[in-house]
């Protein structure tokens, strides 16, 4: 989506994609990564989800980046975490003990930025970007992903057809084809949350899949 559609959002806050709780698949299946707790965390598109703050609780150093930055400011508000800001390039760089972002866009983020990460974790990040951006992304993401390093990645797959993205579907098959190329890719969980989801189900849309993923960079 253009940068503008994601600002709109947030200036509205229209941001039903944000939880209000911890990510059920993230506190399941975490774990399995085997990542070491001091280890850092890059979280791509991070808004201001509570599943920075479960990392760092973890003992993760998580890294975040996100475009927006009263998006940013909001999470370092109401998680009552006092931090400071500083321009770097075309980022701002937000600094408190375990959760930094780098506010600004993830395309010009260097790799040298996430060289040390041990973990990412990917939930609504590769799901909100259209077919016609997706596998850019994707690209991207490689680059910023160190070899060896794991990763989750959470996804929502539905008929398409039926429904208005994003967030957009993203199949098994789409993750195998796209993906495969950088990393390799173990399917850890599959489960239909259409019943938790109103939206998809007012506008008829027959079923809803989460999927978790572990992910390790080739
Ligand atoms: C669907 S939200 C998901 C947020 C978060 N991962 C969560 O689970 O709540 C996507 C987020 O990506 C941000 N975003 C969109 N384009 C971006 C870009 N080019 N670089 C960095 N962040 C971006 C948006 O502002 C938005 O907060």
């Amino acid at each position: 989506m253009e940068p503008n559609f994601w600002h709109d959002k947030w200036h509205q806050q229209l941001i039903g994609f944000h939880q209000a709780s911890v990510n059920a698949l993230l506190l399941t299946h975490w774990q399995q990564l085997e990542i070491k707790p001091q280890g850092q965390v890059f979280v791509p598109l991070c808004g201001k989800s509570l599943d920075m703050c479960y990392l760092a609780e973890l003992g993760h150093n998580v890294l975040g980046c996100e475009l927006n930055l009263s998006a940013v400011e909001q999470f370092y508000a109401e998680n009552q975490l006092t931090v400071t800001c500083e321009p770097i390039g075309e980022h701002q760089f937000f600094d408190c003990e375990q959760v930094q972002i780098w506010q600004g866009d993830i395309f010009t983020l260097a790799p040298k930025i996430t060289q040390d990460i041990s973990g990412f974790y990917d939930r609504a990040a590769l799901i909100a970007w259209p077919e016609s951006l997706r596998q850019a992304y994707v690209k991207q993401l490689a680059k910023l992903i160190p070899q060896g390093c794991r990763g989750l990645l959470v996804t929502l797959d539905y008929p398409q057809e039926t429904l208005q993205g994003p967030p957009f579907a993203v199949s098994p098959t789409w993750v195998e084809t796209h993906l495969s190329e950088y990393f390799d890719i173990t399917l850890l969980a599959c489960r239909d949350v259409l019943d938790d989801n109103p939206r998809f189900i007012k506008k008829d849309v027959p079923w809803l899949n989460e999927s978790a993923y572990l992910l390790k960079r080739k």
